[in-house]
């Protein structure tokens, strides 16, 4: 595998007596981009609030570019862009200014900001929208303007947690078409969570969770080899129990 960028071993995490990840192993290297794919409730916001540390587990470790996050957080977060499951735009402030508050608190030059978020904006189609404001946009262009907020600081990892969550279908294919795109040229490793196993497809490599553990992880050829399914779909249906 390529250098690796995000390292996560024997990770628990309850809330209260409910067990919400029972010893989670999670490896990404650099460029790959890999589908965390899970019913509802599997887990896959909880290891999100750890991979970010918003949470802290309750055993296990997480490191990111070699940089713990217990020992380390700043310098791990360093290398971490993050496009969470709610909107997180300020909705008054213009596409520009949102992704200028962004580039401020890495502490980009402003000249450095603007290059970026001008070949950002390009780089999803949003160029004419620059001066607007973030309300006027469709959920799927704020989706879009929030991936290129997540990649300002130019981070080797891209968090994608459930992005596509309420964009109707043509704005889900063009946000992962972008995603896609950006992961293939940047060479950023993406780890992108969904429960629907479409969007899993154009990945390098899958990683099913259920109930709170990793039920398979590999590419797609080897899950259904695994199997025996003839799609993704059977294969995730069979793997969590949920086949006809
Ligand atoms: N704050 C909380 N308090 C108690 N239980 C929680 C809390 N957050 C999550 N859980 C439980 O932990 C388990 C994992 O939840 P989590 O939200 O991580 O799963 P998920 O895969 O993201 O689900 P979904 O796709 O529905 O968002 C579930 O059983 C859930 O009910």
């Amino acid at each position: 595998m390529n250098p690796v960028v995000l390292e996560a071993h024997a990770l628990l995490k309850s809330y209260g007596d409910r067990p919400a990840l029972r010893g989670v192993e999670l490896s990404i290297g650099a460029g790959e981009m890999v589908a965390l794919l899970g019913p509802n409730g599997a887990g896959k916001s909880t290891l999100m609030q750890l991979l970010t540390g918003l949470f802290v587990p309750d055993a296990g470790s997480i490191e990111i570019l070699g940089h713990d996050m217990r020992r380390a957080a700043p310098q791990a977060l360093a290398g971490l862009g993050v496009v969470f499951q709610q909107i997180a735009l300020d909705l008054d402030l213009s596409v520009r200014a949102n992704l200028r508050f962004h580039a401020d608190l890495h502490g980009l030059p402003r000249r450095l900001a603007d290059e970026r978020i001008a070949q950002g904006l390009a780089a999803v189609g949003l160029e004419a929208e620059r001066d607007k404001p973030a309300r006027a946009l469709s959920g799927g262009n704020r989706r879009k303007v929030e991936l290129v907020r997540a990649m300002l600081h130019r981070p080797r990892l891209l968090l994608m947690d459930e992005a596509t969550v309420g964009l109707d279908p043509a704005s889900r294919r063009q946000l992962m078409q972008a995603v896609v795109g950006l992961c293939r040229q940047s060479g950023v490793a993406t780890l992108w969570t969904t429960h629907l196993v479409d969007e899993a497809l154009q990945a390098d490599r899958v990683l099913v969770l259920h109930r709170g553990q990793v039920l398979f992880d590999g590419t797609i050829p080897a899950c259904l080899a695994h199997t025996g399914a003839g799609d993704l779909e059977s294969a995730f249906l069979q793997l969590t129990g949920q086949a006809a």
